[in-house]
């Protein structure tokens, strides 16, 4: 029994929906549409593992509900089963070709069905958990580069178009070369670890994301935060890395581990190029490292913060519109 899969089952006839409800309630939740617009909107609202789709529909059939899922980002990767009389070979040859996964006839054969289905939502299961493997980075179980990117993407779209503001920052592990060298390539990784813990515990928001860049290096996007509130969420962060307290006999900096921090936050536009805030943290990462290491560099004008973080003057690194 799986009850967090969801199922899906779009028919006209009411007498179906309680039949298939019934074959499967007591293994799945399940949903229930009788009519394709229904569908699609519970599709997208309640992302069901498996849909289990008559063909014939009143207004929009079958088909037509396939193609509208397969052509939304957000709906194309859920699975569909086409259950339906059409019983001929040129009818199921044509549904597969659709798209579909798989296709029942009715009369419906309960153990049939329910043998199918749970095929269908194994295979669900595994390629689920083959797309979190991809986005995750091994070492540090934070989000990789790959997953960075898509977030990014969404957040800076997102945006745009609610005109508020967004935030990256840049963080690298301090004279890590040097750590490595001296401590060995496994407590390096220990470190690693460490630091991409405290990041993930500094962050306050659930929208706030943080992924491992590559390296010893990693991205924070912080969605509707202004530049100098990033500043100050990063200054606390490098606050608590300091504080872990882990000797580094390298560093020219300090004592402990330390990270350096490249800030930036702009109001986006659409105009304007997500990679160049992106850009623009890095540069400022490497201004940080220019000046001393362990410090945050973000927008300028905050000179007042009681902290050892440096402001970025006028970067010459800047670029007109963010
Ligand atoms: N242990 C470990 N080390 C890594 C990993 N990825 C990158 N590194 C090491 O991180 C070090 C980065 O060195 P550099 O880019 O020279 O930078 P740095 O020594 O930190 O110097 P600054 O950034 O200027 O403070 C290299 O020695 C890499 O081998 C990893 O997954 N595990």
């Amino acid at each position: 029994m799986n009850p967090t899969q969801t199922i899906l089952v779009v028919d006209d006839a009411e007498i179906n929906l309680h039949l298939l409800q019934g074959l499967l309630q007591p293994d799945y939740r399940v949903l229930t549409a009788d009519n394709g617009t229904a569908a699609l909107q519970l599709a997208l609202e309640q992302q069901p593992d498996l849909v289990l789709l008559d063909v014939i529909l009143p207004g929009m059939d079958g088909y037509a509900v396939l193609q509208r899922l397969q052509a939304d980002a957000r709906t194309k990767h859920i699975p569909v089963i086409f259950v339906t009389a059409l019983s001929s070979a040129e009818d199921e040859a044509r549904g597969l070709e659709f798209g579909a996964v798989d296709y029942i006839t009715k009369p419906l054969n309960p153990i049939i069905v329910k043998a199918r289905v749970a095929t269908h939502l194994k295979l669900e299961r595994q390629r689920r958990m083959l797309e979190a493997l991809a986005n995750i980075d091994g070492l540090t179980e934070l989000p990789n580069r790959r997953q960075l990117d898509k977030v990014f993407l969404t957040e800076w779209e997102h945006a745009v178009r609610g005109g508020s503001e967004l935030s990256v920052a840049v963080i690298d592990v301090d004279c890590f070369k040097q750590y490595n060298d001296l401590c060995g390539h496994a407590r390096g990784d220990w470190v690693l670890r460490q630091v991409a813990r405290t990041i993930s515990a500094s962050l306050l928001r659930s929208t706030d994301f943080a992924a491992r860049y590559g390296g010893e290096e990693f991205v924070v996007v912080l969605p509707a935060t202004p530049a100098d509130g990033a500043w100050l969420l990063m200054d606390t962060l490098r606050r608590n890395i300091e504080r872990l307290a882990i000797p580094h006999p390298g560093s020219d900096v300090s004592d402990f581990v330390t990270i350096s921090v490249g800030v930036a936050g702009c109001r986006p536009l659409p105009q304007q190029q997500a990679a160049l805030l992106l850009q623009k943290a890095d540069q400022r990462l490497y201004h940080a490292k220019r000046s001393g290491r362990n410090c945050v560099v973000g927008d300028g004008l905050h000179s007042s913060f009681n902290s050892s973080a440096v402001f970025s003057p006028d970067l010459p690194l800047d670029f007109p519109g963010l």
